[in-house]
């Protein structure tokens, strides 16, 4: 995966939308998606991911602000920019009593630019992409959810791609089906492609995600490297020991607050801001008064803790 400092592959600045009826679906949006990156575009339903995504590819008018996609304006530059990007929005559009294969056909027959002499290529090309080479002739309606949506991204693909945009690409899917969408993203962006997902399921974002962004209400609360955004978010540490009371009792002498002693376990806040507390210490510590230490880590913050403090409430997953 390269994330290369080269020009965003998408930024907006001030990016408003408010609908006819007045409702503020999207607030003065500031983003910038990195070229090589996963990018998890977060919010609970009804947050204005989907209004955001619109007017990123230029199908809606934006109120105020302006956006860039690979470097030029939307959607003034729509027909020069659109063709380097798929796009996958309120799931995909097929024909149940055609062939996955066919549908394809279909689809690619529908591109003015695109060669027919090399259309069965394409196509063939990109059904094993998505991994539905050995589908290709089952008809659409008898495809899982999970295959339909890959076989709206194998769509999304016929052309080389350097931008790729899934709007809630799992909605609806059982786990084998999410499980088979991170997989083909992560492919994706380990051939260069730059990813932009919506999702409102955080441990999603946290599993397949580079970066994020976290929407609520319209508004972006956050931006940036999964790992930053998530972590370091006071690191909780954790021990794994037979001689629980002993390390419960040591690192409470040695600063650790929170401390919590279970059944050969241990948990306990890091001293917070205390640069001489380095786990490294506490863990000698443990040692050094004969405390059998199986395991020791310091637990990550995630996402969902990193959202919590942004918004002082939990993040509805509902619908
Ligand atoms: N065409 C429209 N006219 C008026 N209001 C709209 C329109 N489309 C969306 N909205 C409103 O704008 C807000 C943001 O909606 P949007 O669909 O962008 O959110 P979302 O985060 O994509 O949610 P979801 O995951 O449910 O699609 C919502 O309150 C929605 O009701």
């Amino acid at each position: 995966m390269v994330v290369s400092g080269g020009a965003p592959v998408i930024e907006a600045r001030g990016l408003t939308k408010r609908y006819r009826g007045g409702q503020l679906a999207v607030d003065g949006l500031d983003l910038v998606v990195p070229e090589g990156s996963v990018f998890g575009f977060l919010g609970p339903n009804g947050s204005g991911k989907t209004t955001t995504i619109r007017m990123l590819l230029g199908l809606v008018e934006p109120t105020a602000g302006a956006a860039r996609l690979l470097g030029r304006p939307m959607p003034r530059a729509a027909r020069a920019v659109l063709p380097q990007v798929g796009a996958l929005i309120e799931g995909p559009a097929q024909y149940g009593f055609l062939s996955g294969r066919d549908n394809l056909v279909r689809f690619d027959a529908t591109d003015p630019t695109a060669d027919p002499r090399t259309r069965a290529a394409r196509v063939e090309a990109a059904l094993g992409r998505v991994g539905l080479g050995a589908a290709a002739d089952k008809r659409a309606k008898a495809y899982s959810l999970g295959m339909k949506q890959r076989l709206g991204i194998a769509a999304a693909l016929l052309r080389p791609r350097r931008l790729l945009v899934l709007d809630e690409p799992t909605n609806g899917l059982d786990p084998q089906g999410m499980r088979e969408i991170r997989t083909l993203v992560r492919e994706l962006a380990a051939e260069g492609t730059t990813v932009f997902l919506s999702s409102h399921l955080l441990d999603e974002i946290e599993q397949v995600c580079t970066h994020a962004a976290v929407m609520a209400r319209g508004r972006l609360l956050a931006q940036g490297p999964v790992a930053e955004l998530s972590g370091p978010a006071r690191g909780r540490l954790a021990v794994t020991t037979p001689d629980a009371a002993d390390a419960a009792r040591v690192l409470a002498e040695h600063g650790v607050t929170g401390v919590e002693a279970g059944e050969g376990r241990v948990s306990g806040d890091l001293p917070a801001g205390d640069p001489a507390a380095d786990p490294a210490d506490l863990n000698a510590a443990l040692v050094r008064a004969g405390v059998r230490v199986r395991a020791f880590g310091v637990e990550r913050g995630t996402l969902e803790d990193a959202f919590v403090a942004l918004t002082g409430e939990g993040f509805d997953v509902a619908g």
